[in-house]
């Protein structure tokens, strides 16, 4: 029997989301993506579609229908909501479906229906305007994780490219709170989690874990800073006591080289931007945004809603190519690892 479908959330209307959707459609075959269905308001994507002079079917479906559409046309399973989609002007009026989707795709594969969530990119200030109180898809993931299974779930961000898989352990919080947030227990926990689910999802038997330090050259032997040895090296000597393969604390600056990335499967760092800017840099087109720790695969394109951009036609499809690409990939290791 074939796998369920993958869900793609709609994301924010007025940004590249619904035109990246569209053209990963239309790139299905020579990309080998299997089938998804968009969640939507299927009139917004239409205008999206005319807008930039592609004629493409648009099929208002279900999760269930959806697989068997695909091949037809761009299965889109509508949303209650109704979408303003000025592209390049976020709207707040469009928060309850941007935040539907996301609901829906997490019931949908909780329940079978879906393979995985795959969603496009949020802006995060329209959701606030509109009164979402959270930082990102990851942190409300984890959330309706919780609440849908009664588990308590820590989610793990993990920028997953083709040379790098980084993961920071405090994500979306100010810098200045950064070293107050860093705790050896939440270097354990975000750690875990990473080489659990890089087993389990990956398929990596046995995974090396990089560990940074937080300062400059990893502190200077306390000099440029205490936490690389007070509260860093502590996880790290955890993690080995408990067989996993981990080293460090590690210069953040020398870490990410093409050899020194050789000795690692994943670079566990302290921060976003430490973890996130080897990850663009080095693939911005084909890096992936993967939350673990999850009760169910969630991935994402690396980008934003590059509101500059939307509505242009220029929106490079390959990131959410990538994550549709990932997300199959991890849910059929994991059907077949339980
Ligand atoms: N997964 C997500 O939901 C997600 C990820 C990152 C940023 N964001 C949000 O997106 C908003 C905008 O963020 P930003 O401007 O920092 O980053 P961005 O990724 O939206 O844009 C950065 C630059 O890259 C370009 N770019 C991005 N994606 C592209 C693509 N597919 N093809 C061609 N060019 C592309 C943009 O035009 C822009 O110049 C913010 O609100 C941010 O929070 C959301
Ligand atoms: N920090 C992410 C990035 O810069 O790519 C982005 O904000 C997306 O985060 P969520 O997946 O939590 O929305």
């Amino acid at each position: 029997m074939s796998s369920p479908p993958l869900a793609l959330t709609a994301g924010d209307p007025s940004g590249i989301g619904p035109e990246i959707a569209i053209a990963a459609w239309f790139r299905r075959a020579e990309n080998a993506i299997t089938p998804f269905y968009l969640l939507s308001d299927p009139a917004s994507v239409a205008a999206c579609a005319r807008r930039l002079g592609l004629e493409i079917p648009i099929i208002e479906t279900t999760p269930e229908k959806a697989a068997a559409r695909f091949a037809n046309g761009l299965p889109v399973v509508p949303l209650a909501a109704r979408f303003v989609d000025v592209p390049g002007l976020p709207d707040k009026a469009n928060a309850d479906g941007i935040v539907e989707a996301i609901d829906r795709a997490v019931t949908d594969t909780l329940s079978g229906l879906a393979s995985a969530v795959v969603t496009c990119p949020i802006a995060k200030k329209p959701l606030y305007d509109a009164g979402f109180r959270f930082p990102g898809h990851t942190e409300y993931l984890a959330y309706l994780a919780g609440l849908k299974t009664g588990a308590e779930v820590t989610p793990v961000m993990m920028l997953a490219g083709p040379d790098l898989r980084a993961v920071p352990v405090t994500i979306h919080i100010p810098l200045a709170e950064v070293p107050d947030a860093l705790t050896t227990e939440a270097i354990l926990r975000t750690a875990r989690i990473t080489a659990r689910d890089l087993k389990t999802r990956f398929g990596i038997a046995n995974p090396r874990l990089a560990v940074s330090g937080l300062n400059p050259h990893a502190g200077e032997s306390g000099a440029m800073g205490t936490e690389d040895e007070t509260v860093i090296r502590p996880a790290i000597e955890t993690l080995q006591n408990e067989g996993i393969e981990a080293f460090g604390p590690l210069p953040a600056d020398t870490m990410f080289h093409a050899r020194a990335r050789q000795n690692y499967d994943a670079a566990i760092c302290m921060y976003h931007d430490q973890a996130l800017i080897p990850a663009k840099a080095l693939a911005f087109d084909e890096t992936v945004n993967v939350t673990l720790g999850l009760p169910f695969i969630r991935t994402s394109p690396d980008h934003g809603t590059a509101f500059d951009i939307a509505g242009k036609g220029i929106a490079r499809p390959d990131s959410l190519i990538a994550a549709l690409k990932l997300a199959r990939r991890l849910a059929d290791n994991e059907s077949r690892s339980r």
